[in-house]
This record gives C-alpha cells, sequence and structure tokens, in this order.
C-alpha cells in the first residue's frame, strides 16, 4: 500500500486499490479510480454487503484489522475527517452530558457549543445537559452531525446517517447536511440505500455492487474554482474555530 501526502488537488484518491482478507485473501473491494475533491458531494450506493462501508474506511486509511489495502492512497496533509454513524449515539459517550463531550472532543467553548448545537437546530439550554439516552433519535443524530463539523474538517463521511430515521427527519437531517457541506466547504461522503438521498444532496455518485466500485461518468467534478483574487470560501460563525 503506498501512502502518499504529497500536495494534491484531491482530498483523497484511491488507485488500482483492492481490499482482501488477511486470512483467506478473499477480495472483497477493488478501486480502479478514485478521486474526492474538496468541497464535494458524493453518495456511494449499492445492495446490502456489497462493500460500502469497506470503501468509506478505504477513503479514510482506516481499515478493520481483518483486511488489508493494496494499492495506491493518497490523502491531502493533514487531512481531517469528520464521521456521522448510523445512529448519532454510536458517535457519542453515552454517559456525558452532550453539552460537555462536544467541549471536550473538540476543547471549545461552551458558547461555541450552543452556536453549533443552534445550527442543527437543537436548542443548548435545553438539550446541552442532557445525556444520549434523554435525547430522541433523530436529536441524537444532529447531534452526531453537529461534532462531526465542529472541528472544521475538509470531508465529512457518513454511513447511513438516515436510515434509522422516520421521513421527516431524514429530509431535514439531509437538508442539514446539505447546508453545512456548503457553507463551510467541508466536502461529504455519504454511504447509503435510499435512492432519495443523492437527489437530496445534490451529489455526485458511486455504485459499489459486489465489492466493485464504478463512478457515474463526469459526477465526480471538482466544484467550480473561486476567480482569481476571489475570498476564500467563508465560513460562518457557528462553524468557525473557536478563538
Ligand atoms: N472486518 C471485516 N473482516 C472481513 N470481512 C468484512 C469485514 N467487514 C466487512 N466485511 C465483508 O466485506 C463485505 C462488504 O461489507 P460492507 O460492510 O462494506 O458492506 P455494505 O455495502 O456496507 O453493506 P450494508 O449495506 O449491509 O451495510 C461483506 O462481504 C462483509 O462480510
Amino acid at each position: 500500500m503506498t501512502v502518499s501526502s504529497a500536495p494534491i488537488s484531491a482530498l483523497i484518491t484511491l488507485d488500482d486499490a483492492v481490499v482482501t482478507t488477511r486470512r483467506s485473501g478473499d477480495r472483497l473491494l477493488a478501486v480502479p479510480a478514485l478521486a474526492i475533491a474538496p468541497g464535494s458531494r458524493t453518495v456511494v450506493m449499492g445492495p446490502s454487503g456489497a462493500g460500502k462501508s469497506m470503501l468509506l474506511s478505504a477513503l479514510t486509511g482506516r481499515l478493520p484489522g481483518a483486511v488489508t489495502l493494496a494499492g495506491t492512497r493518497t490523502a491531502a496533509p493533514d487531512l481531517r475527517i469528520g464521521f456521522v454513524p448510523q445512529r448519532g449515539a454510536e458517535a457519542l459517550h453515552p454517559l456525558l452530558p452532550i453539552g460537555r463531550q462536544l467541549r471536550s472532543v473538540t476543547g471549545t467553548t461552551p458558547a461555541r457549543v450552543a452556536e453549533v448545537l443552534a445550527a442543527v437546530g437543537l436548542d443548548a439550554g435545553a438539550l446541552a445537559g442532557r445525556r444520549p439516552a434523554e435525547l430522541s433519535g433523530g436529536q441524537l443524530q444532529r447531534a452526531a452531525i453537529s461534532l462531526a463539523f465542529l472541528g472544521s474538517p475538509a470531508l465529512v463521511i457518513a454511513d447511513e446517517p438516515t436510515s434509522a430515521l422516520d421521513n421527516a427527519s431524514r429530509d431535514e437531517t439531509l437538508a442539514m447536511l446539505r447546508a453545512l457541506s456548503d457553507t463551510t466547504g467541508s466536502a461529504l461522503v455519504v454511504a447509503t440505500h435510499d435512492p432519495l438521498v443523492r437527489p437530496a444532496l445534490d451529489a455526485a455518485l458511486i455504485r459499489v455492487e459486489s465489492g466493485r466500485v464504478t463512478v457515474d461518468a463526469g459526477t465526480l467534478a471538482a466544484p467550480a474554482a473561486p476567480a482569481a483574487g476571489a475570498p476564500a470560501p467563508t465560513v460562518p460563525a457557528a462553524h468557525e474555530a473557536a478563538a
């Protein structure tokens, strides 16, 4: 496995990457060529067991111990990746109040946490002091999303972030992810079974079938570069690093 930290325009690339089991050498995933551009949105779709979660792991470069990755993976220097799991509770410590854990994980202030919770529609005054078991599934997913974006990552990866939600919470969550990726400039890669996710996110499409990854032609184009002299994408106050 080659890992490069040379400056590249893509956040992450995989070239001729193959994931196999260590014990039997069975091939679980093959990625001919894939690049995740800054600020892009991508949906990964495919049947159960096809290799969607394995592809997300391969993008992060952190794979389960039972498998190995061959080929070439490049990543932008100091790349920060936020993660949103299927159920928000999986991203949260079960015993700590929400506000306290968001503060301690990211080293930020209570005011900043309140700001970030407000950005995902949560009232910090009412919820920051509660433990995860005292929040609904939709509220937990919002808290997990705020945690994923809190560190201003260049890339947020989400593994079936809406599959445990009802339709209303799903639609709100997708709108939130889209708005956050727009306003923060973070790229977004979302694995899902749900065909509604891609149009809701206005995302490019990667298909995974029986471990084979294909990219819909032209859908992973990088976003338009800012005009010369244009300011860098602005990050709203709720997503700026704490002073
Ligand atoms: N830690 C592991 N060790 C060995 N094989 C694994 C491991 N994790 C997953 N696999 C295998 O890799 C293949 C792809 O699994 P993966 O979890 O990526 O599928 P998926 O497309 O995300 O499925 P689902 O939609 O059901 O979550 C499956 O055959 C699975 O059994």
